[in-house]
């Protein structure tokens, strides 16, 4: 088990999928956390957790996740967020309707910070973009990302089913081995 630790995350939904990757009460906090300008989540969460350790002075995670489009040099990338917020995902596929090479990649980087420093650990799942909104569940560009190998979008799996191979689960194995909880 994790000791105590806050997550800060505005996003709810990271928040949900956390709780059930960690499988402890997670509690997140919301806090204005620099991000620095790059298409590279763990550029972005390296400053994003010295941040949140300098304001809480307690260990703390923090998650940057991103969409890169392989036919677009990784854009959107760490800057999916505007896209979502501006555009929405349906802006994005109308943005890449005319793509035929759709390989997308969905990268989360976990930033713990304690008073040892910065750990930054990655998760990617390689997929497409889809060509058309697919599911109801999950958030974000769910309803547009489906992973390799699988017919359905993360937005169509259950929560299960999407925590079981999302890049959020593949950092947070990471985190768990390095700190040794594998199994834990
Ligand atoms: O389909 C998805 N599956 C995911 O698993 C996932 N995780 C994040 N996102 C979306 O990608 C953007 C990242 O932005 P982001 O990392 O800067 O986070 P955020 O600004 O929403 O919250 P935070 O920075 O307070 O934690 C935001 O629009 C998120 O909704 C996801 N979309």
């Amino acid at each position: 088990m994790i000791d105590p630790v806050t997550l800060i995350t505005g996003n709810a939904g990271k928040a949900r999928e956390y709780a059930s990757l960690l499988g402890v009460e997670v509690s997140a906090t919301r806090a204005d956390l620099i991000e620095i300008q790059s298409l590279d989540v763990a550029a972005v969460v390296e400053r994003k957790a010295e941040d949140a350790y300098a304001k809480l002075r307690s260990p703390v995670l923090v998650d940057d996740t991103g969409l890169a489009l392989h036919a677009w040099n990784g854009l959107p990338g760490a800057l999916v967020a505007w896209f979502l917020t501006t555009v929405g995902d349906q802006g994005l596929l109308d943005m890449a309707a005319d793509l035929t090479d759709r390989r997308a990649t969905a990268t989360t980087a976990l930033g713990y910070c304690d008073a040892t420093g910065v750990r930054v650990f990655t998760g990617t799942v390689h997929g497409v973009l889809t060509t058309q909104r697919r599911g109801s569940g999950g958030f974000g560009y769910d309803a547009v990302f489906a992973p390799a190998g699988s017919t359905l979008t993360f937005a169509e799996m259950s929560d299960a089913e999407k925590n079981a191979i999302s890049h959020r689960r593949l950092a947070v194995d990471a985190l768990r081995k390095d700190l040794g909880l594998c199994g834990s």
